[in-house]
């Protein structure tokens, strides 16, 4: 069952039925202007797309974007010490890859977490390194070429020395992101199994993108029944997902149900559908965010969504921890929150560079798009 809009906001700004008429008047808004801005398109797809909002406005998806990153935003406290906005670390970057892990990491610093960790292998390093004296980069993972003509008990020292050296670090991040630019070498990835099952039985939350998702695809025992897990597919890896766990096809005309039953199966994952609109379920509820971000789709977009979702959802256990206000899972806040900033701050960056728009300018836009929504004062 789909929830109602403003049933399953539930923020206490909302309480009330004159709140509640507003909010859903200006959802409405938003999504008539939604509808008015893909009218422009003629092929088949949008037409479908286009039928698909208007049916969605009886039972609507969509989340009060807006309100949730006001809820779970914290206030810039004077008291505060470094480190209490958030202590992210990325699993990634590798020989092909450097790009998408500092993409992800820079991000999670320029939404507001204080410090930003990559994981990644000897080669990646010094040239992650060489983007921003603002990441810590641990040099910790190794591929399979790098230690090609050891033994295999050699091998497996490497490893456990691996594991041991993360160990030390991981109770200290507040949540991991495990995929971007990570590769697909076998040794690396089992290697990057062992840290996830690690995190899990330290109940580190953990966001799952890119080269996590083809990990996980593969072995979902790593996630299956943790609900401290968000899956963050793109359009390929979404159909591998559900191939591979409901064995059908990806059917656009019943994708809330399909991503429903999904996130079910997987023991109450949270997945985040990336597309047109970005769709989020839990198993227990499905949300939507629609309004409308850039037509450009430069690679690395999808990195600072992993990257922002992990700042927002720890910002929202932090506050469920001291108000609880919200019946909605911090996990699906967490996604409502970092799919709304990108797709603003992907919108202001189009504003300005039209087809020249790159990630690192969509970076650039992350301040003023969080800061007009939540003034820092
Ligand atoms: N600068 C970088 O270092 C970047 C590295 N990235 C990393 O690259 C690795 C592979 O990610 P991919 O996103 O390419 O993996 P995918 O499995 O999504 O894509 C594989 C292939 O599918 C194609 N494809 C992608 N989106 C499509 C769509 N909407 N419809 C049809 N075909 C589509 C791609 O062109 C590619 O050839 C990941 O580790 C990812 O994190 C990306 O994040 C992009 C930026
Ligand atoms: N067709 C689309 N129209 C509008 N926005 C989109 C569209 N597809 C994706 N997006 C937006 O771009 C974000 C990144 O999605 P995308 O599918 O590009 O991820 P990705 O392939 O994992 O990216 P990356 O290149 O970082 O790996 C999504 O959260 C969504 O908001
Ligand atoms: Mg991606």
């Amino acid at each position: 069952m789909l929830i109602k809009y403003g049933v399953s906001a539930g923020f206490a700004s909302l309480g009330s039925a004159k709140n509640c008429m507003l909010a859903s008047s200006a959802v409405l808004r938003r999504q008539q202007f939604l509808i008015r801005s893909l009218g422009g398109y003629s092929d088949h797809t949008n037409q479908e797309r286009m039928q698909e909002i208007r049916s969605m406005s009886g039972t609507t998806l969509e989340a009060d974007a807006e309100n949730v990153l006001r809820e779970i935003t914290p206030v810039l406290d004077p008291t505060r010490h470094k480190g209490q906005a958030g202590k992210i670390a990325v699993i990634g970057g590798c020989r092909e890859y450097t790009g998408a892990p500092y993409f992800a990491a820079i991000s999670a610093l320029k939404i507001g977490a204080d410090l930003s960790h990559v994981f990644c292998t000897k080669d990646a390093a010094p040239v992650i390194k060489s983007y921003s004296p603002e990441l810590i980069v641990h040099p910790l993972l190794e591929e399979s070429y790098s230690i090609s003509g050891l033994e295999d008990e050699e091998k497996r020292h490497i490893s456990s020395k691996i594991l041991t050296e993360f160990d030390k670090w991981m109770k200290r991040f507040d949540c991991l992101v495990v995929g971007p630019g990570l590769g697909r070498d076998p040794y690396l990835l089992e290697c990057v199994s062992k840290i996830v099952k690690h995190a899990r039985q330290s109940n580190v939350p953990i966001v799952i993108d890119g080269d996590g998702l083809f990990l996980v695809t593969e072995s979902l025992d790593l996630v299956s029944g943790y609900p401290l897990a968000v899956l963050t597919p793109n359009v390929n890896e979404y159909k591998r997902l559900v191939q591979k766990v409901l064995s059908c096809e990806v059917n656009e005309q019943q994708a809330p149900e399909l991503l429903k039953s999904l996130a079910k199966r997987i023991g109450g994952v949270t997945i985040l559908q990336k597309g047109k609109s970005d769709l989020i379920s839990d198993g227990e509820i499905v949300k939507s965010v629609s309004f409308y971000g850039s037509p450009r789709r430069c690679g690395g977009q999808g990195d600072i969504l992993s990257g922002s979702v992990a700042v927002f959802l720890s910002w929202a256990r932090t506050k469920r921890k001291s108000v609880d206000r919200s019946p909605m899972n911090p996990t699906v806040l967490g996604c409502i929150a970092g799919s709304a900033l990108l797709r603003k701050a992907a919108s202001l960056a189009f504003e300005n560079k039209k087809r020249s728009t790159l990630t690192t300018d969509i970076i650039e836009c992350l301040g003023r798009s969080l800061e007009d929504i939540c003034p820092a004062r």
